[in-house]
């Protein structure tokens, strides 16, 4: 798959204001990026006073003294096992209507919503890439693990950025000062710029902050999609934007990940700029849906 990406953000990211060339706010098929969100702010302002500044702050201050390289071993194991529930995509998508997501400034509608919003905003376009309809569909079905049948983890723990434990926070990271109280920030083993890792080694290798991305991930590749590997990439990467924003942790990535990371980034600006109040037709789009999932997705799948 090759593809051309216009890069919207400069070096020196994360940045706050998005450029106001207008050139600069067309994106490579046309989606033209909203200046606010429908609180009136710019998207992912973390600090802009807001009806949902201090619960998001919170939020990361739990989240970020919470993951450690320990927790995130257990949690791979314990919920990579996929003993729990079994059911089908859609039935997935529709418990996620009772879920609204703590870590977002920008969104408070419940997530079935965020899920038809993004994949329609992918499908107009790039009509052809039914594979990326799909995963903008699923990638953030693993917020179920927010309901009771998935053992009701704690927001802490499903949704908001993720980043890898096991070496340095990166300044990049939303609210970074949060991570002070984190048990690993002062372990020797945890906190040098590669840790437990070494050049190149590849995402694969690397442990992230537990949650709905890498759940999901294991999900569908334990279940044998037949979605291509930039899919898993974009599921399992998405909250990380230390990587696809702002470039940090590039020392660790391999070939393959360059590759993959095209597609996430072309991916992001649906994920982020699709947050809006317009509700999607669910009845409508249903049946494209349910026969995308029939060709990538067994009818069952464990979770
Ligand atoms: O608040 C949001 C939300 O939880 C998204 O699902 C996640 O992918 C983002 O990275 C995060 O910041
Ligand atoms: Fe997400
Ligand atoms: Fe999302």
């Amino acid at each position: 798959m090759t593809i051309l990406i216009h890069e919207q953000y400069s070096e020196f990211e994360e940045t706050k204001v998005l450029p106001i060339d207008e050139e600069e706010l067309v994106l490579d098929n046309g989606f033209v990026v909203p200046q606010i969100n429908s609180f009136g702010h710019t998207f992912r302002d973390y600090d802009a006073e807001s009806q949902r500044q201090e619960g998001v702050e919170n939020f990361y201050l739990t989240n970020h003294i919470n993951q450690t390289y320990d927790f995130v071993k257990k949690m791979r194991e314990k919920y990579g096992k996929l003993d729990r529930v079994e059911m089908s995509i859609w039935e997935c998508c529709e418990l996620l209507n009772e879920v609204v997501d703590e870590s977002d400034p920008d969104l408070d509608e419940p997530q079935i919503e965020h899920l038809l919003q993004t994949a329609e905003a992918i499908r107009k376009d790039y009509p052809t890439e039914d594979w990326l309809h799909l995963t903008g569909l699923i990638h953030d079905l693993g917020k179920v693990l927010l309901l009771p049948s998935f053992g009701e983890l704690p927001q802490w723990a499903v949704v908001g950025d993720t980043y890898p434990v096991g070496c340095a926070f990166d300044e990049s990271i939303v609210h970074h000062k949060h991570f002070k109280e984190n048990p690993d920030y002062s372990n020797p083993a945890y906190n040098t710029e590669y840790g437990v890792y070494s050049e190149g080694c590849g995402l694969n290798n690397v442990l992230m902050s537990w949650g709905h991305d890498d759940y999901m991930y294991l999900v569908a590749k334990e279940n044998k999609t037949t979605l291509p590997s930039a899919a898993l990439f974009i599921i399992r990467y998405h909250s990380f934007y230390a990587l696809h924003r702002s470039r940090a942790y590039k020392h660790l990535m391999n070939q393959e990940d360059v590759e993959n990371l095209k597609w996430l980034q072309i991916f992001n600006k649906y994920d982020l700029y699709s947050k809006s109040k317009v509700r999607v037709d669910v009845e409508k789009v249903k049946p494209y849906y349910l026969s995308l999932i029939e060709k990538y997705f067994p009818v069952k799948l464990k979770w």
